[in-house]
């Protein structure tokens, strides 16, 4: 393991009954933009808050450099709660300033890195105004300039994307990009799975409370079984019975898109598809993270 790696080593975490997380793990190397994502109560939002030192795990570790996560590592951690903490009547400036000083920094280096971050995440207009002032996506980024204030080594960002426009997503993504381009390992969840897919170096995808499927999206596709897009005009229903172990999932006037169960030989389905007729498209069909996520979810409804 590299020293600068955010580890998370086997979480667990109950509410009575309920196991929110079961020896969840996974670590976000430095550099890296990671994708956590899961379906509405996977465990996002606990794990990222045991990571951060706002809740307690049952059991498990959070290392950062090899060192289990205390009160001075935390305060390396850049964490932008899924809640948002921010004070409604204090002014967007002020309130940068009070928590970079929050962080330890004296305050002429946080006036500065204050006005650093409201000018490139575009609220240096905003500067004194409320925080309760400003639209829902506003104040997201003044959300991110307060996870960024004291130039942490490590993010930890829940949902930053949520509900910003085009233009901020932009602005979020650059800065999450230059961030971890520094060497900071960056984690965020998301529902927004194009983006995700688009913009991670590595995605992790839990369920349940775990861990059930880690590594960049072409990994994720190739734990998946091979499917396959054909176009055939002249094609009857039922042209590909005679091959076992193909199964038809999607439709769409003559393209079919079928996937193939481990040692069915494709060349026998290109055969079966020419004896048809023209076959105007026959290429392997490349999942996306979208398509990836449902299957992960649907076996969890079939379990
Ligand atoms: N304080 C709490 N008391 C009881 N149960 C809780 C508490 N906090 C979370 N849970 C439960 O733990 C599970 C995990 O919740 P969590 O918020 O981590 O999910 P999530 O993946 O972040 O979901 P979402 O995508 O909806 O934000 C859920 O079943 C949730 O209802």
């Amino acid at each position: 393991m590299t020293e600068a790696t955010l580890e998370i080593d086997r979480l667990s975490k109950r509410y009575g009954e309920l196991v929110a997380l079961n020896e969840m793990t996974f670590d976000v190397r430095s550099g890296e933009l990671f994708g956590f994502v899961g379906s509405n109560g996977a465990g996002k939002t606990t794990t990222m808050r045991i990571a951060m030192g706002v809740l307690a795990t049952d059991s498990g570790e959070v290392r950062w450099q090899g060192r289990p996560v205390d009160f001075d590592t935390r305060r390396k951690i850049g964490y932008m709660p899924s809640e948002r903490g921010l004070y409604p009547k204090m002014k967007v400036h002020d309130q940068l300033v009070y928590l970079g000083e929050l962080h330890g920094m004296v305050a002429a280096d946080a006036r500065r890195a204050a006005d650093e971050w409201t000018e490139r995440l575009g609220l240096a207009e905003r500067r004194k105004d409320e925080v309760q002032k400003l639209s829902l996506g506003n104040q997201q980024r003044v959300q991110l300039a307060a996870a960024l204030i004291h130039d942490p080594e490590v993010l930890i960002l829940d949902e930053p994307f949520s509900g910003l426009d085009p233009m901020a997503v932009d602005v979020m993504s650059s800065v999450l990009r230059e961030k971890a381009s520094a060497g900071a390992p960056v984690i965020f969840s998301s529902h927004q799975l194009e983006l995700v897919e688009r913009f991670c170096d590595r995605v992790g995808i839990i369920r349940s409370g775990e861990m059930v499927a880690c590594g960049t999206v072409d990994e994720l596709r190739g734990d998946a079984a091979l499917r396959i897009r054909i176009d055939v005009p002249s094609a009857q229903p039922g042209w590909n019975d005679a091959i076992a172990g193909v199964r038809l999932i999607e439709q769409t006037g003559s393209v079919h898109v079928v996937e193939l169960s481990p040692g069915v030989d494709d060349q026998r389905l290109l055969a079966a598809a020419l004896a048809t007729g023209p076959v105007r498209e026959f290429s392997p069909h490349r999942p996306a993270l979208t398509e990836l996520f449902r299957n992960v979810v649907s076996q969890e409804v079939a379990q």
